[in-house]
């Protein structure tokens, strides 16, 4: 009896044993499968990069340098008056862009349909971007092209329909004619995938060009944009212009559209995500604005306030009030960050601004509490009411200068400075200042942090070895008071310049 029970267990020990390494087979297998099917994925995907960098490859010859060369208020009138067609401005910025590419990896994939929006783009002559050539981030829908936002297992997803901003662009005649790279997830400000691979800074292959629009970044300070479009919750717009030295402007969230602009995480209700424009000039951004806040966009998007670009603000030079701060309490600026704030700070008070010094109420409570846990509790009325203090706008430090690659990812403490705008849903810019110094690099390694600790000791590192790398300041507004926001950036941008000269 005991023998046969014996023998009844050894062989339901054996059948139990066989069918665990079959079922541990089976998901082996399955593992194996679904990788492959990932890298196979991956592989498609890099084809259809190649193939469509290729294609593009054929086009006329244009005067391509002297195309270059102007800015967007300047190549606009020229596409206007018909001094130059929509043809040469569109091979010249491909022909640049590819070769950036080679060089940065900052591109996703060329839009081949643009050659075919080139053909009919004579009906949008009147569209305020008539023959403009742009460049969007990979995350916003093209249709017939994925938005992975940087994850394997989202690519082979064509989108069905263009994003209404796309949508909006093409009829003011904009032509979208390339994706740009972006780090895994989008919730970094640095620029790599597993698909795309990493995209350089365009000065420093040691430095990543900023994230999460960092494609655009790279594309835009290298001449091979001149107009571009990212998105940002955490920084996202204002990282890559800051670490490449170009503009750009993260509207109030829910002033323009974003169907059809994929995230990676749903649901997010508090801290908002927002799209808008980098460009190599604060005029260049004022003008995207303008242009996609028209009718078209209202009647395709309802949820978006129906309030065009307010002009007479933009180009206002009424004196301002101008808060003030250096430091935010939490993540002490890197040298260089301060010596640009000063400089600006300086400019403005000589140019007739009043500039008042001004502390950003409870900011570890609101970074670590409301920000982080991705709940504005009281819907950040006690923020919105220590900040109402007669004050039109705010200056403030930008981050940078460009960390060192891989270092973004370790460092999410260093998004402070920007990511509380987007809890707050003020719009913000960054606009480059200078370039960093010898002195400011001898002055970085006297740097300890505020916390003397382990990310106070990453940051020195990843912010160091930047001589000659750009720094910025950020400005900032109060909800909706987008346009005073450009303006004060316009404002910083012009000092700036008749500085240097
Ligand atoms: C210092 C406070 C930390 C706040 C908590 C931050 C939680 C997550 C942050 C992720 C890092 C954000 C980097 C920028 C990402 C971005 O703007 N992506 C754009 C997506 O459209």
């Amino acid at each position: 009896m005991d023998q046969t029970r014996n023998r009844e267990l050894l062989s339901l020990t054996a059948i139990l044993t066989t069918a665990a390494c079959g079922l541990g087979a089976l998901v082996v297998l399955v593992k194996k499968f679904s990788l492959n099917q990932g890298e196979n994925k991956i592989v498609r995907a890099r084809q259809r990069r190649a193939v469509s960098l290729k294609a593009a490859e054929e086009h006329p010859g244009t005067d391509a340098p002297a195309i270059l060369s102007l800015s967007l208020s300047e190549l606009t009138k020229c596409l206007r008056d018909g001094s130059l067609s929509p043809e040469d401005v569109f091979y010249s910025y491909m022909e640049k862009t590819l070769d950036v590419n080679k060089r940065l990896n900052c591109c996703t994939g060329i839009l081949l349909e643009s050659f075919d929006q080139l053909k009919t783009v004579g009906s949008s002559k009147e569209g305020l971007l008539y023959g403009v050539p742009i460049s969007i981030k990979e995350n916003i829908d093209y249709k017939g092209y994925d938005s992975t936002c940087g994850v394997v297992s989202r690519l082979e997803q064509p989108a069905p329909v263009d994003s209404v901003l796309v949508e909006v662009l093409k009829r003011q005649g904009a032509i979208p004619f390339v994706k740009t790279n972006i780090p895994q997830s989008m919730l970094n400000y640095d620029c790599g995938n597993p698909i795309y691979g990493q995209t350089l800074h365009p000065r420093n292959p040691q430095k990543t060009p900023g994230g999460s629009s960092g494609g655009e970044g790279a594309l835009i300070a290298t001449g091979g944009s001149l107009l571009g479009c990212g998105t940002d919750i955490g920084g996202s717009i204002r990282f890559p212009a800051s670490f490449c030295g170009i503009c750009g402007f993260k509207p109030t969230a829910g002033r323009l559209s974003s169907k059809g602009i994929s995230s990676i995480s749903r649901g997010q209700k508090s801290v908002l995500a927002s799209v808008g424009p980098l460009a190599r000039d604060v005029d260049s951004l004022a003008l995207f604005m303008q242009a996609v806040l028209c009718d078209h966009l209202f009647s395709l998007d309802p949820t978006v306030p129906p309030i065009p670009f307010n002009l007479e603000i933009y180009q206002s030079s009424r004196p301002l009030r101008i808060g003030y701060f250096e430091d935010d309490s939490y993540q002490q600026p890197s040298p260089s960050m301060i010596r640009s704030l000063r400089e600006v700070k300086a400019l403005l008070e000589r140019a007739g601004h009043t500039v008042v010094p001004f502390t950003l109420p409870r900011i570890r409570y609101a970074l670590m509490e409301l920000t982080l846990k991705g709940v504005l509790a009281d819907g950040g009325v006690t923020m919105l009411n220590s900040l109402r203090c007669e004050l039109d706008v705010l200056l403030c430090p930008m981050l940078g200068p460009a960390f060192k690659a891989l270092y973004p990812g370790k460092l999410t403490c260093a998004t402070s400075y920007t990511i509380i705008y987007n809890a707050l849903n003020f719009p913000a810019g960054a606009v480059p200042v200078d370039t960093v110094t010898a002195e400011d690099e001898e002055e970085l390694k006297h740097y300890e942090g505020k916390f003397k600790d382990f990310w106070d000791r990453l940051f020195k590192e990843a912010v160091s070895g930047a001589e000659g790398l750009p720094t910025a300041v950020q400005c900032v507004a109060l909800p909706w008071q987008d346009e005073l926001c450009l303006r004060f950036m316009r404002e910083v941008e012009q000092l700036v310049k008749q500085n240097r000269k």
